[in-house]
């Protein structure tokens, strides 16, 4: 895929609920390779259009699509193939299987894809080794930190090797310093994998550290100058 390349585009998208007004006119295109902030106060819907780009909500108006493929008339079956092997999702808390170990978890999406087990799991160690839990990976969530529970969700979310990461404040539940640390880690995988991420934050510092920014202000979405 070359970097010029759109992998998701919003057309003219709107979330309502009833009479209320979440989001509209939404324009967008996240280029192949390329780190994207959005930022927004609480309430102001990127949650929303986090679900309605990864395919989990449905737009009240628009068009979303993936790879430059429309999706808003794909079946539901479609729609599930789509998000299991173009997207990858990480949240704000990990929702990790607490009886698997990191490697488990990691492997899961992989497995549940039909790969076989000997293969998912070297994958699975060669991400968690990216993320730098090498020395982790026989470990059970429990007994990870909540910085590496959250490296662990990262590494699981690409081991489908998708093309567009997209990721819901992935360190709101960490301290500060934690936050940097896997937010490094996660940009840094990104880039190293060559994905492009879509990534809700409410931290104007770290959305500088992503390629551009978007803000969502008075129900639109507007691209805002990196602060120097
Ligand atoms: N099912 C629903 N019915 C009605 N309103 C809803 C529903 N789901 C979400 N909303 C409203 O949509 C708006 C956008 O919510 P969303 O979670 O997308 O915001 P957000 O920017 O992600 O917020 P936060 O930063 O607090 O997570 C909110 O005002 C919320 O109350």
């Amino acid at each position: 895929m070359s970097k010029r390349d759109t992998v998701l585009r919003l057309e003219n998208v709107a979330r309502h609920y009833g009479d209320l007004v979440i989001v509209e006119e939404i324009n967008f295109a996240l280029r192949a390779g390329e780190t994207v902030a959005l930022l927004g106060p609480s309430g102001s819907g990127k949650s929303s259009l986090l679900h309605i780009a990864g395919l989990l909500e449905t737009a009240s108006a628009g068009e979303v699509h993936i790879l430059g493929q429309p999706t808003s008339k794909l079946s539901d079956a479609d729609r599930t193939h789509i998000r299991r092997n173009t997207l990858g999702f990480v949240y704000q808390f990990h929702h990790l299987l607490p009886e698997f170990s990191a490697l488990g978890n990691v492997a899961l999406p992989q497995l549940i894809a039909g790969i076989k087990k000997q293969e998912a799991e070297q994958e699975a160690r060669r991400l968690l080794t990216l993320m730098g839990l090498g020395e982790r990976v026989d470990h059970q969530p429990g007994q990870l930190s909540g910085g590496e529970q959250q490296r662990t969700a990262i590494a699981r979310a690409l081991s489908n090797r998708p093309d567009i990461l997209l990721a819901d404040e992935p360190t709101g539940n960490l301290d500060p310093k934690t936050s940097d640390v896997v937010f490094d880690a996660l940009l840094n995988l990104v880039k190293t994998e060559g994905l492009a991420a879509l990534i809700a934050t409410h931290d104007q510092r770290l959305a500088n550290r992503m390629d551009r920014i978007f803000v969502i202000r008075d129900q639109r979405l507007i691209e805002e100058q990196k602060q120097a």
